[in-house]
């Protein structure tokens, strides 16, 4: 595979720092056909489904996107927001955020979001900001809890944009903050703004999406993490054992994946005469199609079925200024020693260039 082209060698010029904010991607339209295309690179990516390829294929393609991208689509129809899809929407608000918060402390750095499959694809966004001179990238996942299906394919996507690129920039990769102060605060201000506008409810549900549950016995931490931030949510909500759960959401196909599973526990504790739930979903950064339509309706749907009589879904952590402010907290840990508050300061540039030549380096 040839490289691409380069642009003519950059004497002198200033390091320029990006962040890329990566989530998983979406359609690009609430249609059958654009979920075909978003599903057959999801589903085709062996990080997300490990059947051996050959046989994977013949099910995705003969069986898979043939029915579901209809079905999907109608879900996603229910979701849609006048701008597009909520996973994109608050992910690019998250981005044109974080640009600011970091601004305010001083920080030149430009900062974008890109998805995993779907568009903006990482390889278009890293295009993109190697056109525009950028040096260093800070890889961002949108995932709080490291797992191979999620995080590790962010990691893919971006080692393959740098397969065809001979000047690579600078790179750094978050693999996880499933147990950071801040991200745990946020999340804990979340329920807790929530409880004083509504109440508390018997039971506190946090629900996490799941993986195939022999992930964990291969070695995928993901379990463990989503326990470690429960567990932390809960102290720092102050919450006795038994006043909440953690579950996981979002089965796909026929194994086994981690359990307690989400509907069936809310079905179950109905039935066992709890009458109120708060659910939560900390995993996810942004509300998207499997908190506001699995959760938010099918799930609320289930438990009141079953008997239960308030089911009060806790947004998710979104544009929220505590989220927000940990977010820059985080990204400004991960960029230290990069001069980001230089860069594009022409003063600064021209000490640091002085300062370079003094020690011998040719303009
Ligand atoms: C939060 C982390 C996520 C993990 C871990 C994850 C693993 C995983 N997902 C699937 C299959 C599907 N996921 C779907 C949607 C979806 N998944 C996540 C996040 C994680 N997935 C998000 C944020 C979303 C919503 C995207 C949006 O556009 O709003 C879907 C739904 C698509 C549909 O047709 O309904 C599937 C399918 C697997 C197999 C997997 C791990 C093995
Ligand atoms: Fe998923
Ligand atoms: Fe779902």
């Amino acid at each position: 595979m040839p490289f691409q082209p380069e642009p003519p060698i950059p004497h002198g010029q200033a390091a320029r720092t990006a962040i890329v904010l990566c989530n998983l991607g979406t359609p690009d339209e609430a249609t059958a056909p654009a979920l075909r295309r978003y599903l057959a690179e999801f589903l085709g990516d062996h990080r997300v489904v490990e059947i051996p390829k050959p046989i994977w294929w013949l099910i995705l393609h003969g069986i898979i996107l043939r029915t579901r991208p209809a079905k999907s689509a109608a879900k996603y129809a229910s979701v849609w927001m006048p701008e597009g899809s909520p996973l994109k929407v608050w992910t690019d608000r998250q981005a044109t955020l974080l640009r600011g918060y970091l601004g305010e402390r001083g920080h030149q750095v430009t900062v974008r979001y890109a998805m995993r499959y779907g568009n903006p694809s990482i390889p278009a966004v890293l295009d993109e900001l190697k056109a525009q001179g950028v040096t260093r990238v800070l890889i961002v996942p949108a995932y709080p809890q490291y797992s191979g299906t999620t995080t590790a394919s962010v990691f893919d996507a971006v080692a393959t944009w740098g397969l065809k690129v001979r000047h690579l920039p600078e790179l750094r990769f978050i693999n996880r903050y499933h147990d950071d102060a801040g991200y745990i605060e946020a999340l804990a201000r979340k329920v807790r703004a929530h409880w004083m506008h509504h109440g508390q409810a018997d039971q506190l549900v946090m629900s996490f999406h799941g993986v195939p549950e022999r992930t964990l016995r291969l070695g995928d931490p993901y379990h463990c993490e989503c326990q470690k931030t429960a567990r932390l949510l809960a102290e720092k909500l102050g919450l006795a054992k038994d006043r909440y759960k953690l579950t996981f959401q979002s089965r796909f196909g026929k194994a086994k994946w981690l359990e307690p599973y989400t509907e069936p526990t809310l079905i179950a504790l109905a039935r066992q005469g709890v009458k109120s739930v708060d659910v939560v979903c900390p995993g996810f950064t942004s509300d998207c199609l499997e908190t506001l339509e699995e959760i938010n309706m099918e799930a609320r749907e289930a438990f009141l079925h079953a008997g239960g009589q308030a089911f009060n879904y806790i947004d998710c952590l979104n544009d929220s200024p505590d989220w927000m402010r940990a977010l820059t907290e985080l990204t400004e840990r991960h960029l230290q020693g990069w001069p980001t508050r230089h860069a594009d300061d022409p003063m600064a540039l021209k000490e640091s260039r002085e300062r370079a030549l003094a020690l011998g380096a040719k303009d």
